[in-house]
């Protein structure tokens, strides 16, 4: 059996709203319900609209974000029911993470050998030398000349930057790799070069990974088995592989058939309408405002998840019909806007 890194279990997730001010009661359902495991060494993608959760969720998985209910356990062990030191050891050093911006995510007054040597410091692991032959050793892993060791983050390219922050993620030897938007913010020319060096580091160090992107092409690409999250819910999980075609929930179907560059392509289903604020999400299912399979079952309770096989589960009353043509489900789309 395939070992489990990672597991959330009805993990939810929620803010106090930012607009409302200081003393506002109003609250932002970030991550709702959201059951998720990650086996080792495989990639789970994660997809869906700006505003959705996929940083929360992220960053619940690296033990940033503390759970308002619900457990996440890392190799079996509730990470908030640690002590902090023992959590920081478990999660600190067993996961890492990626963000968009390097630029951001990186002190730009340490040089990138003390960038590298700064968690192996912290943790405090073997010697000084050994911290600086490990320091070498990331940077030959993710093909950072040996020229810019005493180089600041700000005298590199972006995609260097990115290398960097790749290297410092994996500094501990974590099992997980989480990456959010990790080459959003590059250069269109080096994106590429950053998701072969993460698939080449996750096949070398067989690495899980979580990559979170709004890009669904990429993301279908890189992973083996894609979430989509809709206002805070997870309502579908299947293999990456077949899910453009096969999605059962209407959300992922559309989703998935925006997406250019698919080797067959969807023509387009229309999303209609705006996402609703995740303060006041729906009742019942979130996607039902924009759904045009919804009817009145869909505003009581929140469908189960159901099987369209072992590996392939979704949540939704009415969901895609194996089979149902994409001209049918277009014409009930456009009956309904
Ligand atoms: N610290 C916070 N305080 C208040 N609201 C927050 C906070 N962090 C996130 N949110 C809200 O929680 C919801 C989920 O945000 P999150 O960043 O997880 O979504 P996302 O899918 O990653 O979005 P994007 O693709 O735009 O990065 C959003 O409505 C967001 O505004």
């Amino acid at each position: 059996m395939t070992e489990t890194v990672l597991e959330l279990s009805d993990v939810h997730v929620v803010h106090r709203a930012r607009s409302g001010g200081l003393f506002s009661r109003d609250r932002v359902y970030a991550l709702t319900g959201a059951d998720l495991t990650v086996a080792a060494g495989e990639t789970v993608g994660v997809v869906g609209e700006s505003g959705c959760g996929k940083s929360t969720l992220a960053k619940v998985l690296v033990g940033v974000q503390k759970p308002t209910e619900g457990t996440a356990a890392f190799r079996g062990r509730d990470i908030w029911a640690m002590k902090p030191a023992e959590r920081r050891e478990a999660i600190g050093a067993g996961t890492g993470m990626i963000f968009q911006d390097p630029s951001t995510a990186l002190n730009r007054r340490l040089p990138v050998h003390r960038v590298l040597r700064d968690p192996l410091d912290v943790h405090h692991r073997g010697t000084v030398a050994q911290r600086n032959e490990r320091v070498r050793e990331l940077m030959a892993l993710v093909g950072l000349p040996r020229s810019v060791a005493d180089a600041l983050p700000g005298q590199l390219s972006g995609g260097q930057r990115q290398r960097v922050a790749i290297a410092r993620a994996l500094a501990l030897e974590p099992s997980l790799l989480v990456a959010d938007e990790p080459t959003s913010a590059l250069d269109v020319s080096v994106r590429a070069q950053i998701l072969n060096l993460l698939l080449d580091l996750k096949e070398r160090l067989g690495l899980a990974m979580v990559f979170v992107s709004h890009d669904i092409q990429t993301v279908r690409r890189m992973s083996d088995r894609v979430v989509t999250m809709y206002l805070g819910r997870i309502v579908e999980q299947a293999p990456a592989a077949g899910i453009a075609r096969q999605a059962r929930h209407p959300y992922t179907r559309a989703l998935f058939s925006a997406t250019p560059g698919l080797i067959s392509p969807i023509e387009p289903i229309p999303l209609v309408g705006p996402v609703p604020s995740a303060t006041r999400p729906p009742s019942g299912c979130p996607f039902r405002t924009r759904c045009w399979k919804a009817d009145d079952d869909c505003s009581g309770s929140m469908p189960e998840f159901e099987a369209a096989d072992p590996a392939h589960l979704f949540r939704c009353y009415h969901p895609v019909v194996a089979g149902e043509s994409t001209d049918d489900l277009i014409t009930q789309a456009l009956e309904r806007s």
